[in-house]
């Protein structure tokens, strides 16, 4: 089952440059990854899926119904986006209260509300932060709330724009554990990452955004496999691959104990 269908869609902010041109995508469950240079147009493409922009031309589908025919209030219960900046999504004075409003919002009730707030804090590893202000808090707990926001949302689809920056390793762990959990319970979970490690290790697929257009496509280990066209991207291999290119194997690895296990088999057999 496809959850979102993009057909034929171009964008400009108005002026005369096109942002994004002629994108024919189709999101299923796959895990996805959106890498690219900056400016490369990828925050704009999350923001047009999530309803915030509308196409110039073409069309995006979500569960086959045309996003056009649907109000951002409507398209709230499908899709969650998490921006690249908390400061653009933090409004409320008390940590809960800020993750109660999208629940509140989309029309679950005040119990239910708070009882997804209080999951989704526990999934962040914020519950003992439910009565602060979130400018009390450090900017990667900032990140944090505006993550548990959206998780409180329940959508089936959930986008986060750069979620690793400003994150630390135990950040950028918690983050990992939380997109594999979605993952599992069968969420569509993309992402725009320029940390590469960090898409190697998580992410089935991987799309690349070159100037407003697809690069390419493909499960994520032959999307890295192709160090010119990424080079051609301004984009590195994931530093395990540089690695393992390095020490002269053949295959493309995407963490540590691929390239591990490898070369230990090697020694073995030699
Ligand atoms: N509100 C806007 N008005 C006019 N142009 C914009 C606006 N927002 C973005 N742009 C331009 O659109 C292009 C694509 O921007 P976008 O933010 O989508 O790229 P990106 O791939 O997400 O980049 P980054 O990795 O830096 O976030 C850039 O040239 C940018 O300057």
């Amino acid at each position: 089952m496809n959850l979102i269908r993009v057909q034929d869609l171009s964008f400009s902010y108005g002026d005369n440059q096109m942002i994004l041109q002629g994108l024919n995508l189709e999101f299923t469950e796959q895990t996805t990854a959106i890498i690219g240079q900056n400016g490369a147009g990828k925050t704009t493409f999350v923001k047009l899926l999530k309803g915030l922009l509308t196409p110039s031309s073409g069309d995006i589908f979500i569960n086959n119904i045309n996003t056009k025919e649907l109000t951002a209030a409507k398209l709230a219960k499908y899709i969650g986006l998490v921006f690249q900046n908390p400061n653009d999504q933090i409004f409320k004075s008390k940590v809960i209260d800020e993750v109660m409003f999208g629940p509140l919002n989309i029309g679950y009730s005040e119990k239910e509300s708070k009882e997804y707030a209080i999951e989704a804090l526990e999934l962040v590893g914020l519950s003992g932060e439910v009565d602060r202000n979130p400018y009390d808090l450090s900017l990667s707990q900032r990140k944090m709330i505006t993550v548990a926001s959206v998780l409180a949302m329940q959508t089936n689809i959930i986008i986060f724009d750069e979620p690793t920056m400003g994150q630390d390793y135990e950040g950028k762990e918690k983050l990992k554990e939380i997109m594999r959990r979605l993952h599992h319970n069968g969420k569509l979970v993309i992402s725009i990452l320029h940390d590469m490690d960090f898409v190697a290790e998580v992410f089935e697929r991987t799309i690349v955004f070159n100037r407003g257009r697809v690069l390419m496509d493909g499960d994520t280990r032959s999307v890295f496999s192709k160090v010119e066209m990424l080079k051609g991207a301004y984009l590195d291999q994931p530093f395990v691959t540089q690695v393992g290119k390095q020490l002269g194997f053949a295959d493309t690895f995407l963490n540590v104990d691929e390239l591990v296990e490898y070369a230990v088999s090697r020694e073995i057999h030699n």
